[in-house]
């Protein structure tokens, strides 16, 4: 796997009038995991999201060596294609072969159009994605809901797999994730005053 990096320096996250967190630096090597916790609305999404390049903070700079892919609540899949065909969409574009479809229980699904699949096939799926990307770093914003406890346990082992293999994984959640080794960033909850 390339050699991955993400720093985040210094950040503060704004939301609205609210300032959710500020000072918050972090800075993971490949191999390192780190689990993202705090209450709801504390800024765990927000942070994700900073990091991905997707919100500008507010104060603050990310670094990051090596490319990254996030797992969030949204599925990048066509919602009315079979599931099959919406995942060969992106391996063309990735120019990667689909890993693990038989491990994420979806090797008997690939004939389902999208919008059919349950809750817990819908995050499998995306995981499908996630691991379709071949990316260093994995932003994972809440991986494990709507998911059973046979899937928690082989995220949990994808998720080790990566890391163990020189991966980055940061992870937002408010459950439990057992990965070896996975340091813990909580975020506080208060909500400074605007200056
Ligand atoms: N576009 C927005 N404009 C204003 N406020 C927002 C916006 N998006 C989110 N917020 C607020 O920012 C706060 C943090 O949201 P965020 O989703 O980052 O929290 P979270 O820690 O991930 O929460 P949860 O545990 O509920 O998923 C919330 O109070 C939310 O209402």
């Amino acid at each position: 796997m390339e050699t991955c990096r993400l720093a985040a320096n210094h950040l503060a996250c704004r939301r609205g009038e609210r300032l959710l967190f500020t000072g918050l630096s972090l800075e993971l090597a490949g191999g390192e995991a780190c689990h993202v916790t705090g209450p709801n609305g504390t800024g765990k999404s927000s942070l994700i999201r900073i990091l991905a390049g997707l919100l500008r903070p507010f104060v603050g700079t990310v670094e990051n060596t090596g490319s990254m892919a996030l797992l969030d609540q949204s599925l990048a899949l066509d919602e009315h294609l079979p599931l099959g065909k919406s995942l060969a969409f992106w391996r063309a574009l990735d120019g990667a072969a689909d890993r693990d479809l038989a491990r994420l229980g979806l090797a008997e699904l690939l004939e389902v159009p999208v919008r059919y699949l349950s809750t817990g096939q819908r995050k499998r799926a995306a995981i499908a994605r996630l691991l379709g990307q071949n990316a260093p770093i994995w932003l994972l914003d809440e991986p494990l809901n709507g998911l059973d406890t046979q899937a928690v346990a082989l995220v949990e082992q994808l998720v080790a797999e990566h890391v163990a293999a020189g991966g980055i994984a940061l992870i937002a959640s408010h459950q439990a994730i057992a990965v070896p080794g996975m340091r813990t960033l909580a975020l506080p909850d208060f909500e400074p005053e605007l200056a």
